[in-house]
């Protein structure tokens, strides 16, 4: 029991039950670095159902011992929880490596005899959650391959879910295409399409802050708010190996598709009708479907930055530019940073922009939300310069996750002189605790059957339907709109300053 009695009230959860998570690429680095931690994490806090197992499938040739040892050393280096070799060493005989390739229909055959010997010899059948986490290009197969195993049944009153990694599909058709496979071998009540900044604390706590206090949402229309911005910035470049990827893909798919326009419709969204997962996820694919369209390159052109960034210097670091980086086009047309003006058309946002950015070889990591509200009349207090006048709400998804609201105080002294000042609510200092890490809450909730934090088949078509438009127009068009260049290490280009400036906005210091 805490000493505050509102830190007791709770939203009810469906519990996470018991399972066998498969892991289809489980050599990678997403099982290592994000998966198994994830899971190691909810074992620490004690949430993870007593039985469950993790069965690795991948190409290499390795023995469960191997697999483990792996798996333990990354976590050691990784967990946001430390290492315990006690707590590792009770869990470890639950992990086990199937080898196999994606396309052998033989090893899915071998994987549910070795499922099937597995949980008969814990006391029977088990629910079991297949976990895509290969490369995009092997989806269907991997889909195509569990169905014909018969991996996808439920047997009896024990589930099978998928849990799909990004990227979902290249474009509208790819991931229509992807869904028709997907849906043709799961149930949507059993597809689970993951997308992990919704698994953010600070990003669920958006519809908290909306909708559990009474004092913002009278304000969150075009009375009141002037325009909203959405930034999410990374230092990080290509390292890794991942230009190969990105060169293909670029801010728009990687990014703005999944990550940017999730956050933009849990902050536009009207109030669902309940927190069910339909409910919630019927309130944003709204806003998704309220996006006005973009049906020209002229369009494109007046709404839509895109750049790369030349070479420059981060936190004193010389980094190379975008087509210098290992793996990436030196000719590339692929944009590593975008900004774009969005307008959503239905009543309450007629008129407010929304300015959404995102960029590799920014100055630092950041996500934020800000809400810009109007300015208060020029009467009385603001006759002279208002400019930093004005109420503003930010969220800050990561780091330093909170909330801040600016607003205008008097400067002590015998004069009226006033100055904008902010107050401040700071997860480390109020909760006192780190967040989990998104993948945590999100395997939770799969296993649980709780797909809210998920993207429902709608929502990632019709943000697809969006973002082919401007992929169209840079790509397909007789005119496309130009590449921008911007130093890295800076804030983007001055094109993307433009976007706001026609209506005397700047973008907001980070
Ligand atoms: N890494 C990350 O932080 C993130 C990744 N993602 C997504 O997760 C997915 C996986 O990414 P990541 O882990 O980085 O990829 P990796 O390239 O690190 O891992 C790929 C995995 O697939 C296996 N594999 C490749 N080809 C075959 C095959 N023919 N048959 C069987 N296994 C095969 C590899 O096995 P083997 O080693 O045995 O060859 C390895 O286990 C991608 O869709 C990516 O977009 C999403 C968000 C973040
Ligand atoms: O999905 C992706 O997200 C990461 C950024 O995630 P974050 O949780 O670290 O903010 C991004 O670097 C990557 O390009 C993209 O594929």
């Amino acid at each position: 029991m805490t000493d505050n009695p509102f830190r007791e009230e709770q939203v009810a959860r469906n519990i996470a039950e018991q399972c066998t998570i498969v892991i289809f690429g489980a050599t990678g680095d997403l099982t290592h670095r994000k998966l198994v931690p994830a899971i190691y994490n909810i074992a620490a806090d004690g949430e993870l159902p007593h039985g469950t197992r993790i069965v690795g499938f991948a190409r290499r040739d390795k023995s469960d011992e191997q697999f483990r040892q792996e798996l333990a050393e990354m976590n050691a280096k990784v967990s946001r929880q430390g290492h315990s070799d006690t707590l590792w060493d009770s869990y470890a005989e639950n992990i086990h490596y199937h080898q196999s390739t994606f396309t052998d229909l033989d090893g899915y055959k071998s994987l549910a005899k070795r499922l099937d010997e597995l949980e008969d010899a814990a006391g029977g059948p088990c629910n079991r959650l297949f976990y895509l986490a290969s490369a995009p290009e092997f989806f269907d197969d991997i889909l195509e391959n569990l169905k014909e195993a018969g991996l996808n049944q439920a047997r009896g009153d024990k589930w099978s879910r998928v849990i799909v990694e990004k990227p979902f599909g290249k474009d509208l058709a790819t991931a229509k295409h992807l869904n028709e496979v997907v849906n043709a071998t799961f149930e949507e009540k059993d597809t689970y399409r993951i997308d992990h900044y919704l698994g953010k604390e600070t990003a669920q706590n958006i519809m908290v802050l909306r909708f559990a206090n009474a004092i913002f949402e009278p304000l969150w229309n075009n009375q009141f708010i002037d325009h909203v911005q959405i930034t999410c910035s990374e230092d990080l470049g290509m390292e890794g190996g991942r230009g190969g990827y990105y060169d293909t893909a670029g801010a728009l798919r990687d990014m703005v598709q999944n990550h940017l326009l999730q956050l933009l419709s849990l902050v536009a969204m009207e109030p669902p009708v309940d927190l069910s997962a339909d409910g919630v996820r019927d309130a944003k694919v709204n806003v998704l479907r309220s996006l006005r369209p973009m049906p020209t390159a002229e369009d494109v052109a007046a709404n839509v930055v895109r750049g790369q960034y030349t070479a420059g210097s981060i936190n004193g670091n010389s980094v190379p530019g975008y087509r210098e980086e290992d793996r990436v086009n030196p000719q590339s047309m692929t944009e590593a940073y975008v900004a774009l003006r969005l307008h959503i058309d239905n009543w309450r946002w007629e008129g407010v922009p929304f300015f959404v950015r995102v960029g590799k070889r920014l100055p630092k990591k950041s996500t934020e939300i800000s809400i810009h509200f109007k300015k208060a009349p020029n009467v009385l207090f603001n006759r002279d310069n208002t400019s930093g006048r004005e109420n503003v709400l930010v969220i800050r998804i990561q780091p330093d996750e909170g909330h801040s609201l600016r607003m205008v105080s008097k400067i002590p002294g015998a004069t009226t002189r006033m100055e904008s000042v902010k107050m401040d609510f700071r997860y480390a200092t109020s909760f006192g605790k780190a967040s989990p890490e998104a993948y945590e809450r999100l395997l939770l909730d799969a296993m649980a059957g709780d797909a809210t934090l998920f993207a429902r088949r709608d929502e990632v078509e019709n943000a697809w339907k969006f973002i082919d438009q401007i992929e169209h127009a840079w790509h397909q068009s007789d005119n496309p709109p130009p590449m921008a260049e911007f130093e890295a290490g800076s804030w983007g280009p001055a094109e993307a300053d433009a976007l706001l400036a026609e209506g005397g906005r700047t973008w907001r210091r980070l």
